[in-house]
């Protein structure tokens, strides 16, 4: 569960961000659209403690994000960042294991024993990212890293996951197969997952709610039904667009005009 009240944030360099109140309930799956620089990176920086607060308040299950440490938050949010990149040359594999610490007794990037172990492989499994495990995380592709990221972020276990932009170096099979995998792990584990999109077709298709963010606030709130029209999405992007209706699920998805 994800608790925001009253959140204010700025740079200081004339964007603001501005939430009132937003309740994220276990279980759903919510995404987030919205313009460049519309404050989605910087919400989900927020929530993730990576951007200190400093007006009003953030609850993850019930516990307020200023009295969680890192070890503490970790088992609660994992997060697939925008980018990621690593100074040092480290292995896929060491780079999954760093999802293990938040259990560690003591910082150890190794990992300590065999359910740990197990966790790891399922999660590269499971990303198809098991078969390059050894090779050095700074020479794969964009696509291969976020694949990484997701098993990272699968690994660590927590009830919440924060996906920014995470498909956004994916070719379609890879994006459907984790986007599949995730619904699941909602539906099996009650995760609950908050994701920023640029493509509203897959927010559409994937998500129970939509949140659509301008100028650092949300402006919209609701069903993928309620609000990708044709007037909101025109309105909040600025171009020509067609909604027509997935023959399948019954959901709108939009077209260029
Ligand atoms: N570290 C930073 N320092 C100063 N300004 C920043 C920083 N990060 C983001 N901003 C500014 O804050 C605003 C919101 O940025 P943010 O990255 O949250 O938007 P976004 O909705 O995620 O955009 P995009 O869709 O382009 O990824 C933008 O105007 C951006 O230039």
């Amino acid at each position: 569960m994800i608790q925001i009240n009253n959140i204010k944030f700025n740079y200081g360099n004339g964007f603001n961000l501005d939430i009132k109140n937003l309740h994220i309930k276990n279980g759903e799956i919510v995404s987030i659209i919205g313009p460049n620089g519309a404050g989605k990176s910087t919400l989900i920086k927020l929530i993730s403690k990576i951007l200190p607060l400093k007006y009003g308040n953030i609850f993850i299950d019930s516990k307020n994000l200023k009295s969680l440490n890192l070890k503490e938050l970790s088992k609660l949010i994992a997060v697939v960042p925008q980018e990621f990149n690593t100074i040092f040359d480290y292995s896929v594999k060491s780079i999954v294991e760093t999802s293990r610490l938040p259990y560690s007794k003591k910082f150890d990037f190794f990992t300590e024993n065999k359910e740990d172990e197990n966790i790891i492989s399922n999660s590269m499994k499971k990303t198809d990212t098991y078969k390059f495990k050894e090779k050095s995380f700074s020479n794969l592709s964009g696509g291969e890293k976020q694949r990484v990221m997701v098993a990272r972020a699968f690994a660590q276990k927590s009830k919440i996951l924060l996906l920014d932009e995470f498909s956004s170096h994916l070719d379609p099979g890879h994006t459907q197969y984790l986007l599949n995998i995730i619904k699941n792990l909602s539906q099996k584990e009650n995760l609950t997952i908050l994701s920023v999109f640029h493509d509203i077709n897959l927010a559409s298709l994937y998500s129970n709610r939509i949140l659509i963010m301008k100028d650092g606030k949300i402006i919209k709130d609701g069903t993928p039904n309620e609000v990708i029209t044709k007037k909101i999405i025109e309105d909040i992007y600025n171009f020509k667009a067609e909604i027509i209706i997935h023959p399948k699920y019954k959901i709108p998805q939009v077209i260029f005009q």
